[in-house]
C-alpha cells in the first residue's frame, strides 16, 4: 500500500479548520485534525510545503517510522505548529490503520477500558447568577461536570464567558488580536464567590472546574488553590504559564485544589518534570496540537506511571475529527480523567459526519472502522477561511499580559 495522495482542506464552517486527507493507491483515506486557532494557515504551509511532498509513495502503515521521520527528520523539532502538522498525519494514519484492519480505533489501540466517557461543559455567564443558570441548563442536560466561568466585576472583558447565554464562547473573535484588559486582584477577590455560590445551589456531588488561562503567579495560584479549597474542585486549569514547569511545584506546597495544565503543550517534553515531581493532576495535551496518537499514547502512558489522568483539550477551536479520535482515545486509556466538550455548531457538524454520540453526559464511541469521522467536501468548499485571531490581554497599565 503507498500514499497516492494528501492535501489540505481549509473550510470555515462556524469557525476556521484544517483538516488534512491521506489517500492512498488502494482507494482507503484517513483524516486528521490540523486545526491551531489563530495560526491555521501555518500549519496548512507547513504541511503543503514541507510534509505532504515527502509523504508520497511511503507505506502509510509505517505510522511509527512516519512520524520519527517527521519529527526527527525535520531538524527543527517541536512546537505547536510543527506539532499540529505531525498530528494531523498521525491521526489520517491510524484512521487508515483501522480501517485497513476493518476495526474502530479504540480496538486497535487496546479496546474498551470503560462503557463510555465523561465530559465536562461549559457553564459561563456575565456575573454569578447568569453562569448558575448555565450550570442548571447542563446539570439538566445530565452532565456530570460542568466548568464556570463567570464576569468580574470592574472586569469588561474576561476570558471564557460567552457574549450572550447559551451561545458557544468562540475567543478568535477578530481578524486582528482584540485586546482585553485584566486586574488579578480582582478576579481573586471574585472567583471564591463564584465556586460557593455552585456548591450552595447545587450541592457537593456535581464536578465542578474553573480555568485560570495562565493568569497568575505561582504565590497568587497558591493563595487561589487554598482559599477554594472548601469547595472541592474537580480541578484548576492553567493556574500560571507552564512554560516554568516549576512554578507548579510552588502552587503544589501550597494546596491540595487539583491542578490541570497542557493544552498548549506540544510535546511529552513540555510536561516531563510536572509530571515526574507529580506537581499535576491532569494532562491536558490533546492529539492535534501535541503530535497525534502515537505521542500522546506516550505521554498518557508516562502520565500514568505518576497518577496523573488525561482530561483533552475539547473547544470548538479543534474539529470533530480531533474529538472522534479523542474519544476513541479516551475510550481505551487506562487512566482516563474527563473529557472536555464544547458542543460543535450544526453547520459544523453537517460537515464533519461521525458517529460519536453525546448522552446522559457523557460520549458513547461509535463501531465504524477508524476515528469514525469524514469531511464532506462539496459542504467545506461553501465555507471560506477568514483569519480569525485570538485576542491579547494587557494589565490596567497597559503591560501585555497572558492571555
Ligand atoms: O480550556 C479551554 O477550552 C481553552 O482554554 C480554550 O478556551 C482556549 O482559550 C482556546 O482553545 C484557544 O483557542
Ligand atoms: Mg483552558
Amino acid at each position: 500500500m503507498k500514499i497516492e495522495r494528501a492535501y489540505t482542506i481549509v473550510t470555515a464552517p462556524g469557525r476556521n479548520f484544517v483538516t488534512l486527507k491521506i489517500v492512498t493507491d488502494e482507494g482507503t483515506y484517513g483524516i486528521g485534525d490540523a486545526t491551531l486557532n489563530g495560526r491555521e494557515m501555518a500549519v496548512v504551509a507547513y504541511l503543503e510545503e514541507h510534509v505532504i511532498p515527502a509523504l508520497i509513495g511511503r507505506d502509510p502503515q509505517r505510522i511509527e517510522d512516519i512520524w520519527h521521520y517527521l519529527y526527527r527528520g525535520a531538524y527543527w523539532r517541536r512546537g505547536p505548529v510543527t506539532m499540529s502538522a505531525i498530528g494531523a498525519v498521525d491521526m489520517a494514519l491510524w484512521d487508515i490503520k483501522a480501517k485497513v484492519a476493518g476495526m474502530p480505533l479504540y480496538q486497535l489501540l487496546g479496546g474498551k477500558s470503560r462503557e463510555r466517557v465523561m465530559v465536562y461543559g461549559h457553564a459561563t455567564g456575565k456575573d454569578i447568577e447568569a453562569c448558575l443558570d448555565e450550570v442548571a441548563r447542563h446539570v439538566e442536560e445530565g452532565y456530570r461536570a460542568v466548568r464556570v466561568q463567570a464576569g468580574v466585576p470592574g472586569i469588561a472583558s474576561i476570558y471564557g464567558v460567552a457574549k450572550k447565554p447559551g451561545e458557544r464562547y468562540e475567543p478568535a473573535d477578530a481578524e486582528l488580536p482584540a485586546e482585553h484588559v485584566w486586574n488579578t486582584a480582582k478576579y481573586l477577590n471574585h472567583a471564591p464567590k463564584l465556586f460557593a455560590a455552585v456548591r450552595e445551589r447545587f450541592g457537593d456531588d456535581l464536578h465542578v472546574l474553573h480555568d485560570v488561562h495562565h493568569r497568575l503567579t505561582p504565590i497568587e495560584a497558591a493563595r487561589l488553590g487554598k482559599e477554594v479549597e472548601p469547595f472541592n474542585l474537580f480541578w484548576l486549569e492553567d493556574c500560571v504559564p507552564a512554560e516554568n514547569q516549576e512554578s507548579f511545584g510552588l502552587i503544589r506546597q501550597h494546596t491540595t485544589t487539583p491542578l490541570a495544565v497542557g493544552e498548549v503543550f506540544n510535546s511529552l517534553y513540555d510536561a516531563k518534570a510536572l509530571i515526574e515531581n507529580q506537581w499535576i493532576d491532569y494532562i491536558r495535551a490533546p492529539l492535534t496540537h501535541a503530535g497525534g496518537i502515537t505521542h500522546v499514547r506516550r505521554l498518557a502512558d508516562l502520565a500514568g506511571l505518576y497518577h496523573v489522568r488525561t482530561g483533552f483539550h475539547g473547544p470548538t477551536d479543534l474539529s470533530p475529527v480531533c474529538l472522534g479520535a479523542a474519544i476513541h482515545f479516551d475510550t481505551w486509556v487506562p487512566n482516563f480523567g474527563i473529557q472536555e466538550y464544547m458542543p460543535h455548531e450544526a453547520v459544523t457538524d453537517e460537515v464533519f459526519p461521525h458517529d460519536y454520540r453525546f448522552e446522559d453526559g457523557h460520549f458513547l464511541v461509535g463501531e465504524t472502522p477508524g476515528h469514525g469521522v469524514d469531511i464532506d467536501e462539496e459542504k467545506a468548499r461553501k465555507y471560506p477561511y477568514r483569519r480569525a485571531s485570538l485576542p491579547v490581554n494587557r494589565l490596567e497599565d497597559g503591560t501585555l499580559w497572558h492571555w
